[in-house]
């Protein structure tokens, strides 16, 4: 199971929770460095998301970091550069059906554009998902664009039911 997010202004780097994928990316929680990492020009490359200030940041951070291990955000360092090269998030909602079941939700899942195709984004969703599993999650589900079933397809998803929205 990952730790809850890492103390306030932590150090990057390898500790609880972390894992130096194939020497070349640190994989931990997100951390508040991460605002001068490149958090935001990443998730840029998933959805229209301008700029955070630091207190935006801040606060967010501090909302999510109270719900625990409920909600996780991992991210990629880089080694060599210090900077994020992908990011990704699961929630646990925590339900009364099924006794009370809990179900992992992942979400924001975005690598780098220059560091694709390297088996990074795998690597990530496989570890949000075996955290959602260690809180003992029954199931892990998530919404995506046709284009990408191949690719949760070789995370170990299937297909199941219809994704629908109501944009506001
Ligand atoms: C729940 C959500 O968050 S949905 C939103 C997903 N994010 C995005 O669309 C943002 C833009 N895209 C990206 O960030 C990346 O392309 C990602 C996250 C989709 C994939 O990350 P990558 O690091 O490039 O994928 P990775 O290298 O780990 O690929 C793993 C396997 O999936 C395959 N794969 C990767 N992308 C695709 C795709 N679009 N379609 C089919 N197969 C794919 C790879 O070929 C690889 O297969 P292999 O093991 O046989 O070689």
């Amino acid at each position: 199971m990952e730790q809850p997010h890492a103390p306030v202004a932590a150090e990057a780097g390898a500790g609880a929770g972390t894992e130096v994928a194939g020497d070349a990316y640190i994989i931990r929680p997100l951390d508040l460095v991460d605002l001068s990492k490149g958090f935001c020009e990443l998730l840029a490359q998933l959805s229209p998301s301008p700029p955070l200030s630091e207190e935006a940041f801040r606060a967010r951070f501090a909302e999510l970091a109270a719900l625990g291990a409920d909600h996780l955000i991992l991210v990629a360092e880089e080694a060599a550069t210090g900077r994020l090269a992908a990011a990704g998030a699961v929630m646990v909602e925590r339900k009364f059906i099924r006794r009370c079941g809990l179900v992992g939700h992942l979400e924001d899942v975005v690598v780098d554009a220059a560091a694709r195709g390297r088996g990074l984004g795998e690597r990530l969703v496989r570890r949000l998902v075996e955290h959602a599993r260690g809180r003992g999650c029954y199931k892990v589900i998530l919404n995506c664009t046709t284009e990408l079933k191949g690719f949760y397809a070789k995370c170990g998803f299937e297909e199941k039911n219809v994704q629908m929205g109501l944009y506001f």
